[in-house]
């Protein structure tokens, strides 16, 4: 039987959408929606950006605001959340997703797009975030897929 899937991605430049559209086409009747955040939340800058995505996890400055229809995180079998990796962490939109999603009781999986760098990383600061949910796996691009949707 196949998993009921949710597709859930932030993405700042455009590459996980991409990566999460393309994923969207390879599993049959999964649903797909975008992360957003406030206009102003990060800067067009990357690196500003990144300067302001640090300071958030420092706790120097809260997490942001995402903007998501409601949904109901439980009517899924399997979550797949998206996102570029960020000083190797998820984007920080992420956390905010993982907090509201503590009461999910599913599967819940990670696919990441970057530049080539700090990886393993990306995964443990994934699965910090994710503490108390059940993480069935992490990887790059649409690699593991075939795996999480058994
Ligand atoms: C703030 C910021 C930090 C980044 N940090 C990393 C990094 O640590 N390692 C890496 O490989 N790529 C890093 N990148 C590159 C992105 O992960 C990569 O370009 C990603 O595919 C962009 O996805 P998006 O277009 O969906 O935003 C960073 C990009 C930004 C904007």
């Amino acid at each position: 039987m196949t998993k009921k899937t949710l597709i859930l991605y932030y993405s700042w430049s455009g590459k996980t959408k991409e990566m999460a559209e393309k994923i969207n086409q390879e599993i049959e009747g999964s649903d797909l929606k975008e992360i957003n955040v406030a206009k102003d939340a990060f800067d067009s800058d990357q690196y500003k950006t990144n300067d302001i995505a640090l300071d958030q996890i420092q706790g120097n400055k809260a997490f942001p605001e995402i903007q998501l229809d409601n949904i109901d995180f439980n009517d899924y079998d399997l979550i797949l959340v998206g996102s570029p990796v960020w000083s190797g962490y998820p984007a920080t939109p992420i956390k905010t997703l993982l907090d509201e999603m503590k009461n999910y009781n599913g599967e819940l999986a990670s696919f990441f797009t970057s530049a080539g760098t700090n990886h393993k990383a990306y995964i443990s600061h994934f699965k910090e975030w994710a503490n108390g949910l059940n993480v069935i796996g992490i990887a790059r691009d649409d690699s593991a897929i075939k795996d999480w949707i058994k």
